[in-house]
């Protein structure tokens, strides 16, 4: 990174101090950041052949006016405009809404250019926009970023421009020129150019495949660095402990373990006897039974006078894990503590010197774990769930604070064994692949939005029989506001219709931690019956009394996320339900809406997930569980990733890479990541 790219976005003309805070708010603090920062998708100009328009697609027309247009106005303010057009061979309906004063500027005969939706069956188009004159020929593909109000994607694109030109040329390029030219990459300044404003497909295809080779081999720089780190630490830690006694906890469990409990708890174990550290991969389907293994590696590290830590994404996680570690070791003399960022004052004050002197075992905690001013005496073993939400630089704070302690990783996101390896780095991994005995599939129904008062009767029958119900409440995207009001009005309805009958709780993102504990234990209590959610309860959440899942908008999750939300059921005795509301429109939608009832299993659902996605989600793709990258997506860029990592790998091992100036760039990102921490490799 050089000066120019480190300055504020203020110094971009034209933007103001409220652009600059409204900048600030996605994330974009600096010119750099502005000028990296993706289009999620494009809109495409081009002109098609009407006759391959399907239904209801987008399209962009050229054509003449061929009848004067017609006007007509209903209710008040409402009104409908449209002419008839000539485009190329086709006389088609041109319809604009609510655009009264267009009419007086369409004219017999001149050309125009309407971009809308096209009704196949109407031989309509509804117009969204209605230019004067030819369609634009220089290009037919236009950025749409994500942004939040008061920022507007229109002037997302002016900001572009103006960064662009007035910084275009100070844009650095970290890769060495033999690398480009190896590979045949554009350059950096041109792959942005090409990125904010593409002339062609092919343009946007090559600036795509340069700036995804470049993250991937900055991440892959990192992790290898870090494994080189690693290596040259003497030794992991060795556990040593009874085996009559860990034999003995685990003959007190209130279940039997299955037949992949026992064999990922052996290969774990045994990691952590030998002197190497242990860096492992848990994967496990919701509801396998992952957090019992947690227990036993943690019991196993306490019983050799080591510390553990177990760290989680969301309080509500934390406090959970807390309270089910806290029964499984109650017989037990382990000493177990929460730290969240709401364990305050003189509680926090006590914890963290119980930390250092050894006296706490086992803590339980999110983010606030990897705070400076937690240390411990001797910590020996650091889990995490849900790996993906924490990054390698998190992981590597936390591995710091005890001298090379095991590690291992958990996720319930199904990844393929090799992508998972390439994506995290040469880690084990282990899989459990079995469910608890007794365990009945969630039987999964998709139903349409206006038979919800069905949804709320069949609750009812659930409720009857004791049992605890999840409404999950509409998505709006990009909109954090939204979504709670959303869950308000939802609760509001629930509230009414089960008046003095059932409790309902509500659980969203914007209430404080304390009310988000509350609420949260209130329903694993069953004082409360049925919980109204924004998304929240995605990871983890475990109160195997509720049976009853419902999805509003459905459509709107990946298959990966609806799997999640359902596997917050059916982890009981009791049949369980998920019920799927969704008014799809498109083809794929209801194919996945099907996909949903007829799957369980998270590793088909995964592969499903991938084929269905269409090339319209060009640059959006994001497959949970994997490390999120700005452009490259792990899954559909395999192949980057590893020619990246093998690169990374020879130039991590090279003496050239920490000497040449030709590196220097990659040098620097690295430096700047904070990975190396003023160590050097060589
Ligand atoms: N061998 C077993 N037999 C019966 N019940 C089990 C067994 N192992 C775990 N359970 C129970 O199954 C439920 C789910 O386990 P756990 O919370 O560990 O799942 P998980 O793998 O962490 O799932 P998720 O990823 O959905 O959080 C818990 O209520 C747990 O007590």
């Amino acid at each position: 990174m050089n000066e120019a790219m480190q300055q504020p976005v203020a110094a971009v003309k034209g933007i103001g101090e409220e652009t600059a805070a409204a900048l600030a708010d996605i994330g974009i603090a600096t010119v750099g950041e502005l000028l990296a920062y993706a289009p999620y998708r494009y809109d495409d100009y081009e002109q098609k052949d009407l006759a391959a328009v399907r239904h209801e697609e987008k399209v962009t027309v050229e054509g003449k006016v061929y009848s004067a247009p017609l006007l007509t106005y209903y209710g008040k303010k409402k009104s409908r405009l449209s002419f008839r057009m000539l485009a190329d061979r086709y006389l088609i309906t041109v319809v604009c809404f609510n655009r009264p004063y267009l009419k007086e500027k369409i004219a017999l005969n001149e050309t125009v250019t309407v971009i809308g939706k096209w009704d196949r069956h109407r031989q309509t188009i509804n117009a969204y926009e209605l230019r004067f004159g030819p369609a634009p020929e220089t290009t037919g593909i236009e950025p749409v970023y994500s942004v939040r109000s008061p920022l507007t994607v229109k002037t997302m694109r002016r900001l572009m421009k103006a960064a662009f030109e007035q910084f275009g040329e100070h844009i650095p390029d970290p890769l060495p020129p033999a690398l480009r030219r190896a590979y045949r990459l554009v350059d950096k300044q041109e792959a942005l150019r090409a990125l904010h404003f593409p002339r062609t497909r092919e343009e946007l295809h090559q600036a795509r495949r340069r700036l995804v080779y470049e993250e991937f081999l900055l991440y892959q720089l990192k992790m290898q660095a870090l494994r080189r780190l690693m290596r040259d630490e003497r030794r992991g830690v060795v556990h040593s402990f009874s085996e009559e006694r860990l034999s003995s906890f685990l003959s007190g469990l209130p279940f039997a373990l299955t037949n992949a409990q026992r064999r990922v708890i052996g290969e774990i174990l045994a990691d952590m006897r030998s002197p190497r550290q242990m860096n492992r991969l848990l994967q496990g389907d919701v509801g396998s039974g992952k957090t019992v293994v947690a227990a036993v590696a943690l019991y196993a590290a306490a019983l050799s006078g080591f510390q553990g830590a177990l760290m989680v994404p969301t309080e509500i996680l934390a406090e959970q894990h807390a309270r089910s570690l806290a029964e499984l070791f109650a017989d037990t003399d382990v000493t177990i503590a929460l730290l969240t960022s709401s364990v305050k004052g003189k509680r926090r004050k006590e914890v963290l010197a119980e930390l250092e002197e050894g006296t706490i075992d086992i803590v339980v905690g999110t983010h606030a774990l990897i705070q400076e001013g937690v240390r411990f005496r001797r910590l020996g073993l650091v889990i995490t769930d849900e790996q993906h939400r924490f990054g390698v630089e998190q992981r590597r704070i936390l591995r710091e604070k005890g001298h090379a302690p095991d590690v291992l990783m958990m996720t319930a996101t199904p990844i393929p064994r090799t992508l998972a390896i390439t994506a995290f780095g040469d880690m084990d991994v282990s899989v459990l692949d079995e469910m608890p005995a007794g365990r009945k599939k969630v039987e999964t129904y998709w139903v349409k939005h206006h038979q919800f008062a069905r949804v709320l009767d069949f609750i009812e029958k659930e409720l009857r029989r004791g049992h605890q119900a999840y409404v999950i409440c509409p998505l709006i995207e990009e909109s954090d506001k939204l979504d709670v009001q959303n869950a308000i009005d939802v609760h509001s309805q629930l509230v009414h219709y089960y008046r003095g009958k059932y409790e309902i709780g509500l659980m969203h993102g914007r209430l404080s931690a304390d009310e988000k504990e509350r609420v949260m234990r209130a329903f694993s209590e069953n004082r409360i019956h049925v919980l109204v959610s924004t998304t929240v309860v995605e990871v983890g959440v475990n109160v195997p009394n509720a049976t009853v899942m419902v999805i509003y908008d459905a459509e709107r999750f990946g298959l990966a996320q609806l799997h999640q939300l359902r596997g917050r059921v059916g982890r009981g005795d009791a049949q369980s339900y998920c019920i799927l509301i969704a008014d799809p429109k498109s083809e794929v939608g209801k194919e996945r809406m099907r996909i949903m009832t007829e799957t369980a299993d998270g590793f088909v659902l995964a592969e499903k997930d991938l084929e269905l996605r269409g090339p319209g989600d060009f640059f959006g793709t994001k497959q949970s569980g994997l490390p999120e990258f700005r452009y490259g997506d792990p899954v559909h860029d395999y192949r980057i990733l590893e020619v990246a990592r093998r690169d990374a790998a020879k130039l991590v091992s090279s003496a050239a890479f920490w000497r040449d100036e030709a590196y220097a760039g990659l040098r620097a990102e690295l430096e700047a990541s904070g990975i190396l921490d003023g160590e050097k490799l060589d």
